[in-house]
C-alpha cells in the first residue's frame, strides 16, 4: 500500500463516513464489535463526529505509523491539532515532535530504557514481585487493581525513575489519566480530569522532576547527567523525566489489569501459564495483543496524500485504532478474537511501531513478565468476585476495581 504515491484524483474513492463515537461509554465497555464494524467500512473511513479520518486495519495503520514525515506527531498525537489549539501542557519533546529533533531525545531515552540498562533492575523487580505475591496469598481475596496492578509499578517503576515515595498514589495515576484523556476530545471526562490534575498533580509532577528531588543513579538523575554531557539541553532533562512519569505508569498498571482480567475470564489459559511459568513473557505478549492498553491515537497529515484510494488533504487528523489492528483477522487469522497464550503474538501494535514505537516497551515487558512469573509459580487459579469496574479513559483501557480470589498452588 503506497502512502507516498502522487495523488491521482480520478482514482480517488469516496471515503465511508460514520458518526460512531469511539469515546462513548458504550464503545469503551466493549470496543471490539465496533472495531469490526470500522474494519468492514473499508481501509479508511471518516469519523464525522470529530472531523477526522480513521484507520482500523493492521496494514494501513502499520504503513501510516512508518511514515512520520507524511503523518506527523508535532501537531499532537491526540485529536487536538496543536497548530490551532493550545495544548493543555507543554508538548512532549519526544512524543509530540518529529524527526530530526525526535531522534536526538529518543536516543537518550531509548538508551536509558534499553535491555542493557534495565537488566540490573531485574533482581529488585523480582524481589518486589515475590514480596507482593506473599501479601496477596496471605489475603486470598483482594482488589487486583489497587493491591496488585497499581501497587507494583508505583513501587518498582517509580523507584527506578527515582522520585520520592510521598505522593505517588495521590498524584501519579491521576496525572497519567489526564495525559491519556488528553489524546481524545475535550469531553466531560477530559474536563473533570483536568480540573482534578490542576488541583495538585500538575504541580507535584513539576516538583518531582527537579534534579534535587531525584535519587542518584535513577533514570531521572541520569537524564540530568545526559544534559551535563551535552546530549540534552538543560531544560530538556525535566521534560523527559515528565515523559517517563506520563507514559510509564498508567500503561503498565492497565496492562497488568488486562492480564488478570483475561486470566479470570479464561482460566484454561492461566492453567497453561501456571503449569509452565516460563511462558509468562509470551502470555504477556498475547495480553498486549488481545486487550491493548493504549487503544487509539492520532497523526496529522503534512501534505495531501492518498491512503488506500482515499485522498486526504494536509492538516488532517488521522486516528489509528491500534486496539483494532491487534484484532484484525487480515493479520491474525480467524482466531484473532481468541485469547490464546500459545499464539506467537509478537509483532502486535500495542506499543505502536516505527520511529515512535514505545521507548519503554522493554521495561514494561520486564515488569509484566516478572509479575506473571511470580504469580504463575505460586497461584493455581484466579476467580473474579463480582464484575470488574471499567476505568473510562479516552485512549487507554483498564479497570478501576477488580475483586478477585486466588488459590495457592
Ligand atoms: C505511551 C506513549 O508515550 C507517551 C504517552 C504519554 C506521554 C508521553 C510523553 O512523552 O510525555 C509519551
Amino acid at each position: 500500500m503506497q502512502t507516498t504515491a502522487p495523488v491521482d484524483r480520478e482514482a480517488a474513492v469516496a471515503v465511508p463516513r460514520t458518526d460512531f463515537d469511539p469515546y462513548a461509554d458504550a464503545a469503551l465497555d466493549d470496543p471490539y464489535p465496533h472495531y469490526e464494524m470500522l474494519r468492514e467500512l473499508g481501509p479508511v473511513f471518516y469519523l464525522s463526529r470529530y472531523e477526522a479520518y480513521g484507520l482500523a486495519r493492521h496494514a494501513e495503520i502499520d504503513a501510516v505509523l512508518r511514515d512520520p514525515v507524511t503523518f506527523c506527531s508535532s501537531a499532537g498525537v491526540g485529536l487536538a491539532n496543536f497548530h490551532t489549539t493550545e495544548p493543555w501542557r507543554k508538548p512532549s519533546i519526544i512524543l509530540e515532535v518529529d524527526p530530526p529533533m525526535h531522534g536526538r531525545t529518543r536516543k537518550v531515552v531509548a538508551g536509558l530504557l534499553a535491555p542493557a540498562s534495565i537488566g540490573p533492575l531485574r533482581a529488585r523487580f523480582e524481589q518486589e514481585a515475590d514480596r507482593l505475591v506473599d501479601r496477596l496469598l496471605e489475603k486470598g481475596r483482594f482488589d487486583a487493581v489497587t493491591d496488585l496492578c497499581e501497587a507494583y509499578p508505583l513501587k518498582v517503576f517509580a523507584d527506578a525513575v527515582g522520585i520520592p515515595a510521598e505522593g505517588r498514589e495521590q498524584y501519579l495515576l491521576p496525572y497519567g489519566d489526564m495525559v491519556f484523556n488528553a489524546f481524545g476530545p475535550v469531553n466531560e471526562r477530559f474536563r473533570k480530569c483536568l480540573a482534578k490534575a490542576q488541583s495538585g498533580a500538575i504541580d507535584w509532577i513539576a516538583e518531582v522532576c527537579k534534579r534535587e528531588n531525584l535519587t542518584p543513579g535513577g533514570f531521572g538523575a541520569r537524564l540530568y547527567e545526559a544534559a551535563d554531557e551535552g546530549l540534552l539541553a538543560p531544560e530538556e532533562a525535566p521534560m523527559l523525566v515528565r515523559t517517563l512519569l506520563s507514559a510509564g505508569l498508567d500503561t503498565t498498571v492497565f496492562t497488568l489489569c488486562n492480564a488478570i482480567r483475561s486470566f479470570t475470564r479464561f482460566p484454561d489459559q492461566w492453567a497453561l501459564v501456571h503449569a509452565n511459568p516460563s511462558m509468562a513473557r509470551q502470555a504477556l505478549e498475547e495480553v498486549l495483543r488481545y486487550e491493548s492498553t493504549f487503544h487509539s491515537f492520532y497523526r496529522t497529515t503534512t501534505r495531501e496524500v492518498e491512503v488506500a484510494g482515499v485522498t486526504m488533504g494536509p492538516e488532517q487528523k488521522v486516528c489509528v485504532f491500534i486496539g483494532s489492528a491487534n484484532r484484525d483477522p487480515r493479520r491474525w487469522g480467524d482466531t484473532a478474537d481468541r485469547f490464546d497464550v500459545t499464539r506467537r503474538a509478537a509483532g502486535n501494535m500495542a506499543f505502536g511501531t516505527g520511529v515512535h514505537g514505545c521507548a519503554g516497551q522493554m521495561i514494561a515487558r520486564l515488569e509484566g513478565e516478572i509479575v506473571l512469573t511470580a504469580l504463575a509459580r505460586r497461584v493455581k487459579s484466579f476467580e473474579a468476585e463480582g464484575t470488574p469496574v471499567i476505568h473510562y479513559n479516552n485512549s487507554v483501557r483498564g479497570y478501576t476495581s477488580m475483586p478477585v480470589r486466588i488459590t495457592a498452588a
